[in-house]
């Protein structure tokens, strides 16, 4: 679709939105946090009734310049597993077009979601299909998954050593795509890898903490709160060191963990919080399970470097995890097969 078609100026948008190819949200979403300050200065945020954003899906139709719960879209159920906000699924009420939508309070909204997501056309990437303000809220619309890794796990209690590999080969791919358009994710984890109906592809989602690394200062700011999930956090996050993309590959391969073990990594041995622990402890490498094909615990030990110049990338991450997959004869596990207990620790 042309760049005019590409998103909607909705009434009280403010300032034009470069929609040179590909769609850059981020002057939008700059406007937005500026709204937001400016309406705060002037005391009245809650404003209710303010309703403008961008939509990029010609699926999703604005009625008169304004996209309204209820009125426009329907909420269908309850999905909840977005990081600082509720996800759900949704329904365009004039073209019945399903997809998914995150409800972030603005004080939360940071403008590095979208602005680093519409950054990234990859496959292995979920499609972002627009923002919308209504009121109070900043609502997030994107491509609708048959469900997340997180829930998978949860559902078959550990994953067959060959599927690991095999979902884990996919986000380092992800990851690769990342780093070319210079995009930190800081919090993979299972929850926020979705799957495709049949469970063989995989899309990254949930970018509320990520970075762009070409416009930030080194080091945690004083203002910036630890991002990510604690169990998957990175030595150098929790030291609030320099962070960089291998931060998203040390958090891949506690992902990795926690598949082949059915448990979160770290919690089995020590108590909360745990960022003492992996700043100064070893990296957890007992967790790998006794059973693992050597190839799959080397991939592990390469990822799960303390130093992150010493720390494998996620490309050559990548070529370990397709080496251990072909170990093992390559994917011939079911994608949901029977129910494999959490392991337990020795
Ligand atoms: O960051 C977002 C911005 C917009 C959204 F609509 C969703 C998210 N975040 C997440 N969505 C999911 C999910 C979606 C669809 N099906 C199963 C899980 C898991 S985390």
């Amino acid at each position: 679709s042309s760049a005019g078609d590409c998103f909607l100026a909705l009434a009280g948008l403010r300032g034009s939105v470069s929609l040179s190819e590909p769609c850059y949200a981020g002057p939008f979403c700059q406007d937005l946090e500026r709204d937001v300050r400016e309406e705060e200065e002037e005391g009245d945020v809650s404003a209710t009734n303010v309703n403008e954003g961008l939509i990029f899906n010609e699926n999703i139709q604005p009625v008169n310049y304004e996209y309204r719960q209820g009125r426009d879209y329907t909420v269908c159920q309850s999905i909840n597993t977005g990081s600082y906000g509720e996800v759900y699924s949704v329904q365009d009420n004039k073209t019945h077009f399903k997809f998914a939508a995150k409800k972030v309070p603005l004080k939360r909204f940071s403008s590095e979601e979208l602005g680093a997501w519409s950054a990234l056309t990859s496959p292995r990437v979920v499609d972002l299909f627009g923002v919308v303000r209504e009121g109070p809220y900043a609502i997030l619309f994107m491509d609708l998954k048959a469900g997340s890794l997180g829930q998978l796990i949860k559902d078959s209690g550990r994953l067959p050593e060959d599927l690991a590999l095999h979902y884990h080969c996919q986000v380092l791919g992800a990851l690769e795509h990342l780093l070319k358009r210079q995009v930190l994710h800081l919090d993979i984890k299972a929850d926020n890898v979705l799957l495709s109906a049949d469970g063989r592809d995989t899309f990254l989602c949930d970018f509320g903490q990520s970075e762009r690394t070409d416009n930030r200062g080194q080091g945690l700011r004083a203002s910036q709160e630890l991002k990510g999930t604690e169990t998957h956090m990175a030595p150098e996050i929790v030291k609030g060191e320099a962070r960089g993309a291998k931060a998203d590959v040390w958090s891949s391969c506690c992902m990795l963990l926690h598949m082949l073990s059915g448990c979160q990594p770290w919690t089995r041995y020590y108590s909360r919080p745990l960022y003492l622990k992996i700043a100064n402890e070893p990296p957890p490498l007992r967790e790998i399970p006794p059973d693992c094909n050597i190839f799959t615990a080397d991939v592990i030990k390469a990822g799960l470097q303390k130093d992150p110049i010493k720390r494998a990338s996620a490309s050559e991450l990548k070529a370990r995890v397709t080496r251990a997959l072909s170990e093992l004869g390559g994917l011939s596990s079911p994608i949901r097969g029977s129910y494999m207990e959490p392991l337990q620790i020795h």
